[in-house]
């Protein structure tokens, strides 16, 4: 039996809505994160809900409705995110995420740390000035640990 997606496992659409609701509830309250969200558009908690779903396996809206992975990188240019800010947001989803009524076991609550890791990084690096879109970019897909292979310089096979 094949093993079932992330997606399926955190309990679908409804439970990562329910997650990001609650996740910009708390940033407008949260000194470090409200000024940098205090324009958000009213929809984005859903389309970040809708972007996790299809990264963890789930239906692919964000892509078809969304602009998918490169819109998601558009999002963040010239936002001059920090170190500080992406640390801050991690923290505050794991806090909603182990508050939450989603799925506690150990082997699912180890998954989406590596993606969030990696995730906002690109999202840090992305908000830098002179940050390029790369228009054909393909959504990722997280699955239950597998890491996608080892770093590889630029410029080397
Ligand atoms: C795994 C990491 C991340 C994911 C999956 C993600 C996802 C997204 C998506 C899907 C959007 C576009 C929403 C839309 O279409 O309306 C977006 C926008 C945005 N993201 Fe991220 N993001 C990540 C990391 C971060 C980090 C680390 C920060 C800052 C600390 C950040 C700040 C923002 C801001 C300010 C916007 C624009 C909000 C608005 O004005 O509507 N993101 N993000």
């Amino acid at each position: 039996m094949p093993a079932p997606t992330l997606y399926d496992w955190i309990g679908g659409i409804e439970t990562l809505e329910r997650l990001t609701a609650e996740f910009y509830r708390r940033v407008q309250q949260d000194a470090e994160l409200a000024p940098i969200f205090a324009d958000m558009n009213p929809d984005h908690p859903a389309h970040v809900a809708a972007f996790i779903a299809e990264v963890f396996g789930g239906p692919k809206t964000y892509s078809e409705q969304h602009g998918g992975h490169p819109e998601m990188v558009r999002h963040h240019l010239n936002r001059h995110l920090t170190e500080t800010q992406r640390r801050r947001r991690i923290s505050l989803l794991l806090d909603c995420y182990g508050q939450s009524d989603a799925p506690q076991d150990p082997e699912f609550a180890s998954a989406p740390v590596g993606y969030l890791e990696w995730g906002s990084r690109l999202a840090v690096i992305n908000a830098q000035p002179g940050a390029k879109v790369n228009p054909h970019a393909e959504m990722p897909r997280w699955g239950w640990g597998e890491t996608g292979g080892p770093y590889i310089p630029k410029g080397t096979k």
